[in-house]
């Protein structure tokens, strides 16, 4: 879909085709369709940006909590979206071995235990290496910066989430 369609699109639709570009946070793109139309995919991104820069400490911390722990329960029973499932699979999360898979859910426990909510990284971005890696060294992150440092993986998931239902405009348009 090009940017032009996105913005004929009504109200259902569009959260039927966006809902989910933040995990389990289709408010977010309710609230964002009022922003239409909008001038390029990187303008429609930039709006979802904004609303989540304007949220509360607390509102965004919300949006973390509701983020599934990787290579948790869910991934295991198959209870995750589609699109979180994708993405750790294509991280190879489905292929971690026993010890990997204890590792991850000690750290996956430490940190929301910290932190109070869960660990949340762009696993398109990374691989099972350095998502451990990355689990162990932003435990050691004070608060502030870590939640930080997590609402920004979020935007790059919805980015590349954004990425596949959107095509991006040709710079050579006439
Ligand atoms: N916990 C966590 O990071 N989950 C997310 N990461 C990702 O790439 N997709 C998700 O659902």
């Amino acid at each position: 879909m090009d940017i032009g369609s996105v913005n004929y699109l009504p109200y259902e639709e569009f959260v039927d085709v966006f809902g989910n570009v933040v995990e389990k946070c289709p408010l977010i793109t309710a609230a964002v369709w009022s922003r239409r139309p909008f001038s390029s995919l990187a303008d429609l991104e930039a709006s979802i940006n904004d609303f989540i820069d304007a949220l509360t400490e607390s509102g965004k911390e919300g949006i973390l909590r509701v983020h599934p722990d990787l290579t948790g329960r869910d991934l295991q029973s198959g209870t995750l979206t589609r699109e979180s499932r994708e993405e750790q699979v294509q991280a190879g999360l489905d292929t971690l071995t026993t010890a990997e898979v204890s590792r991850m859910a000690r750290l996956n426990t430490e940190y929301k235990d910290h932190f109070g909510f869960p660990f949340v990284i762009c696993a398109r971005m990374n691989n099972k290496a350095t998502i451990l890696r990355q689990l162990e060294e932003r435990l050691r992150n004070e608060r502030t910066i870590e939640r930080a440092c997590a609402i920004d993986e979020v935007k790059k998931i919805c980015h590349l989430r954004l990425q596949g239902l959107v095509v991006p405009e040709t710079s050579n348009k006439l």
